[in-house]
């Protein structure tokens, strides 16, 4: 038994392996929306840790847990630790935009909405020898050529640049406006500021007629980076602490001037693949370049071959993610496949991934998850797809998620965050208990 210790929203296996009963806590609502917290014990000069996991709904539990850190704070705990298996906003740490600039926030689509029509297709597809250039891989300068056709300028016979484009004046620009009627700009021309009529534009300046202001295909609209505020929230707060699990981008540690210890769900995914009979001839895969190096450390310690699907992003419309074409690189003929990712949200990732996979060959298709956050007709879809079995652990509640989908497998990381509390509580070291080798 773990003494002057506290763990509030603890699982059951946390508390049994730290030998402690759950602390009390009421977690309420007023109607009109707002949380209210009320910690059933004293926390004077006690260790206490806080869990609480950033899925479902996401901003109440966020809320929760800020209260919460806040309560203990004022009720003299020693130190307030929070436990957040899945980090909330992880994936909002600093880049905005995806790598095609569209808001990282995905609108829904109309057409996977129902089981049935999931077509797990690459559009385009990926390319083979024959096979005309894409749409998708030509239209990288696409957008360029139409906004310069657009604002395209032609000299006239006097060297006076004219805007090609029809003029539409808007009540902004009236107030610019010159006596001649022209709008003021650069003077594009090579005569100089007076032309070659000898003319006075305006001391120098050359009228012009500017296009209407209009929002571009592939305009970057300003989308807040919530990393920094969550990870300040967190601290103001008065978290001292915190401890999660496999971090979509392990950089976001250093948001933070409080201590953050990221700890690995590949290390449960590569024990739960060692006891696969013949697993040495299976091939480890990662669906995207990104989560490259987390199933390259899987593949290396188990000596497995490894192969890599690459998602080629050059969409047609800016917020069709959709729309990338989805490359493997390696060879998969014939052999089991493990899919290692840190999370399936959509789970369009790993659906897709199966699809390209069974194509191209592979016998059997397994992904191994650490975060099956499954949002929205996630279920309906691994359900539907090519994907044999699905491996996730439970830092987002599986119960619900379990009960429609026989495909669905828990490793429980319980013991792995006891473990994690107890070591934290007595100062010992964590990076011991996470060592790969
Ligand atoms: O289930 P889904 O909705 O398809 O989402 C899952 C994917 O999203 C994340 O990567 P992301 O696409 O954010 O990009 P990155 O890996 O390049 O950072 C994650 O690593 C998965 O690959």
């Amino acid at each position: 038994m773990v003494r002057n210790i506290v763990v509030l929203g603890g699982s059951k296996q946390i508390c049994d392996h730290l030998g402690i009963p759950p602390a009390k806590r009421l977690l309420s609502k007023f109607a009109v929306g707002e949380t209210r917290v009320e910690i059933g014990e004293s926390v004077r000069g006690k260790d206490v840790f806080i869990v609480q996991s950033g899925a479902g709904k996401v901003n109440d539990n966020l809320m929760e847990l800020l209260i919460c850190i806040s309560a203990c704070r004022t009720a003299s705990a020693k130190r307030v630790t929070a436990v957040l298996p899945l980090f909330p906003y992880s994936r909002q740490s600093d880049v905005p935009y995806n790598k095609t600039g569209a808001p990282l926030v995905k609108a829904p689509t109309q057409t996977h909405s129902r089981q049935g029509t999931f077509t797990f297709e690459s559009v385009p597809q990926t390319p083979h020898p024959g096979q005309q250039a894409s749409v998708g891989l030509t239209n990288g300068t696409a957008s360029l050529d139409k906004q310069l056709e657009r604002i395209k300028l032609t000299q006239d016979r006097n060297g006076t640049a004219h805007a090609i484009s029809p003029i539409k004046r808007s009540n902004t620009l009236d107030s610019q406006k010159s006596e001649n009627g022209g709008y003021f700009g650069t003077n594009f021309g090579t005569n100089g500021a007076n032309g070659t009529d000898g003319s006075n534009h305006n001391n120098g300046r050359v009228p012009i007629k500017l296009p209407p202001f209009e929002p571009q295909p592939g305009y970057k609209q300003w989308v807040a980076q919530a990393g920094t505020l969550i990870a300040d929230l967190l601290t103001c707060a008065g978290a001292d602490h915190v401890i999660t699990m496999d971090l979509h981008d392990p950089q976001y540690q250093g948001f933070f001037d409080i201590p953050v210890d990221n700890l690995y769900g590949r290390h449960m995914l590569r024990k739960y693949i060692q006891l696969i009979p013949n697993h040495q001839h299976a091939v480890i895969v990662s669906p995207d370049a990104g989560g490259a190096k987390r199933a390259t450390a899987i593949a290396d310690a188990l000596g497995m071959p490894f192969a890599l699907i690459h998602k080629e992003r050059r969409p047609t419309q800016i917020n069709d993610r959709q729309n990338a074409t989805m490359m493997l690189v390696g060879e998969v003929r014939d052999r089991q496949c493990f899919l290692i990712d840190d999370l399936a949200d959509t789970s369009n990732t790993i659906t897709r991934a199966a699809k390209l996979l069974k194509k191209e060959g592979a016998r059997n298709v397994v992904a191994l998850i650490t975060h099956g956050i499954l949002s929205g007709d996630a279920i309906e879809r691994i359900n539907a797809s090519a994907l044999d079995k699905v491996v996730v652990t439970n830092t987002v509640p599986q119960e619900d998620h379990k009960k429609r989908c026989s495909k669905l497998e828990v490793l429980d990381v319980g013991k792995v965050f006891a473990e994690a509390i107890r070591r934290v509580h007595h100062g010992e070291s964590i990076s011991v208990l996470f060592d790969y080798n």
